[in-house]
């Protein structure tokens, strides 16, 4: 299996604290008996601070499963996940949810901002929920990056979609999270928007040291990575390294046509 440089090594990864997120022969199988899916199948890798990752596969070869167990939205079934260093494993639902809150990001392709609240308070979310603060230097940052400045007094729905995905990107990362994860964060959007959220991502990682992964669907989403992660049937079957979007379309070709 071949490595990326910068981004993603698989095979067994390394216990270094360089690593953002690492799973270790991570596996789940949904349903038991005859009708059991394993929709992760075996998966060892490690991502590293500082990178940006796409996942990419067929419809059903486990890229949301793999998210989610990453994330510590979902337990495996067998193997180890960590984050940011620590092992998810023996942590209760209190404590997988107080790490998520503080050591992850979510973006979603629906944006998931609560309609009710201004720009600002959305941003604020997850540390009114942690009884935290932000860090107020880090979060000006944030906000000012991702163009908002002007809108923190808006509510989403007087915003575009561009817009409102700015502002979960901003929400994703005022905590400075270990991790941003990504589930088709461009899917809503039109080609020229999309651009712009996938260069405000790309921005996260080499401006601000973020670490991103990002599930897609597009070759040329997938092109702002630094490398590309192929699931097929619930295991990592290719990686590549700075491909673009033509090696990575023609690439997914392949996989759809082997099922
Ligand atoms: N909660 C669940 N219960 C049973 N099977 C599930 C569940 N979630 C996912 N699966 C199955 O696990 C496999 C992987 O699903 P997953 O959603 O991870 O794939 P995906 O690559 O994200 O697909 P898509 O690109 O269509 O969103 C599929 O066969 C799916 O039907």
């Amino acid at each position: 299996m071949s490595l990326f440089n910068r981004s993603v090594r698989t095979g067994r990864a390394s216990t270094g604290a360089d690593l953002a997120s690492r799973l270790d022969a991570v596996s789940k199988v949904y349903g038991r008996g005859a009708g059991a899916v394993t929709a992760l199948d075996d998966v060892t890798l490690g991502i590293h601070r500082g990178t940006f990752t796409a996942v990419m596969g067929p419809s059903g070869s486990g890229k949301s499963t793999f998210l989610h167990c990453a994330a510590g939205l979902d337990r495996p079934t067998s193997g180890e996940v960590h984050l940011g260093g620590v092992s998810l494993a023996g942590l209760n639902e209190v404590r997988l949810t107080e790490l998520r809150r503080s050591r992850v990001g979510f973006v979603f392709q629906s944006f998931n901002l609560m309609p009710s609240l201004t720009v600002e308070q959305n941003i604020d979310l997850p540390h009114r929920l942690s009884g935290g603060r932000a860090e107020h230097g880090w979060r000006r940052e944030v906000i000012e990056r991702l163009g908002l400045s002007d809108r923190l007094r808006h509510r989403p729905g007087q915003l575009s979609g561009g817009q409102q995905q700015r502002v979960a990107i901003a929400r994703a990362l005022v905590t400075r999270p270990d991790v941003l994860f990504a589930d088709e964060p461009t899917g809503a959007l039109d080609v020229r928007t999309a651009q712009q959220i996938l260069a405000l991502l790309r921005g996260a990682v080499d401006d601000m040291e973020q670490t991103v992964v990002m599930v897609t669907h597009d070759p040329v989403a997938a092109s702002y990575a630094d490398g590309v992660l192929f699931l097929t049937d619930g295991r990592i079957v290719d990686s590549m390294t700075g491909p673009g979007a033509d090696r990575i379309a023609e690439r997914m070709t392949r996989l759809e046509v082997r099922r």
